[in-house]
């Protein structure tokens, strides 16, 4: 895996600890890296706010941050940085390539927020809950991992639930407006994204899905 050529990023992004370069080795080790504790992982992290808030809050779990575009996780590799956090790491890769980096039953959770909705017909398998990805999560996460997503795009949503129930997942804490429902805990730290959108005075979407038993 080899990062694409940015030089002004890739010689900033770099000089963090927080950044891992070659993520693959540490397929199966990742509990080498951080020590014991269960593992959380966010799938297109953009800026960060989200998962460096919660590795603050939580020193006692691991968290790792996956995003594509270097310019917006040079912001969220900063944002750890500057707060001292050794609790987590960010990988700079696609997605697609997930299950190079988390070996069967590593990851005790997935965030999944405000993902592309990709909202041509055409376009459904590159959402980020298509079967095929959740099929890649139920590998990485144990029997009753939780994959807890956020959106504020209605079809996206209404896609997951399906894909989730029809590739075994068990649903529960849904709601169709997070900031005016009772769940305090899962409104208090918000996404870039999130923060946009709930100023804009639009609806959160929210649901966790539990993995199934594996066959
Ligand atoms: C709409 S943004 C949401 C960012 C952040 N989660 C938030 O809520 O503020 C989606 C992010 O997912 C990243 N992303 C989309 N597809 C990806 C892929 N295949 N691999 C890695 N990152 C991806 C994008 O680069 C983008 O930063």
């Amino acid at each position: 895996m080899r990062l694409r050529k940015k030089p002004w990023v890739k010689d900033e992004i770099v000089k963090f600890d927080q950044l891992i370069e070659t993520p693959e080795e540490y397929k199966g080790k990742w509990k080498e890296r951080f020590g014991n504790n269960p593992l959380y992982v966010e799938l297109g992290t953009g800026k960060g706010n989200f998962i460096t808030t919660l590795a603050e809050q939580n020193p006692d779990i691991s968290f790792i941050g996956v995003e594509i575009r270097e310019e917006v996780l040079y912001s969220a590799v900063k944002k750890a940085a500057e707060r001292n956090l050794h609790n987590i790491a960010f990988l700079w890769m696609d997605i697609n390539k997930i299950e190079e980096v988390f070996a069967e039953g590593e990851v005790a959770r997935i965030y999944l927020n405000f993902s592309d909705p990709w909202p041509k017909s055409g376009h459904a398998k590159r959402r980020l809950t298509y079967r095929q990805f959740l099929e890649k999560y139920k590998v990485m996460m144990p029997h009753g991992g939780e994959i807890h997503m956020k959106t504020d795009n209605e079809k996206l949503f209404e896609f997951s639930l399906n894909e989730f129930c029809d590739s075994g997942f068990r649903l529960k804490n849904i709601t169709f407006d997070l900031h005016h429902s009772q769940f305090e805990e899962e409104k208090s730290v918000m996404t870039e994204y999130e923060q946009k959108f709930v100023n804009l005075g639009m609806k959160i979407y929210r649901v966790e899905a539990i993995s199934p038993i594996k066959e």
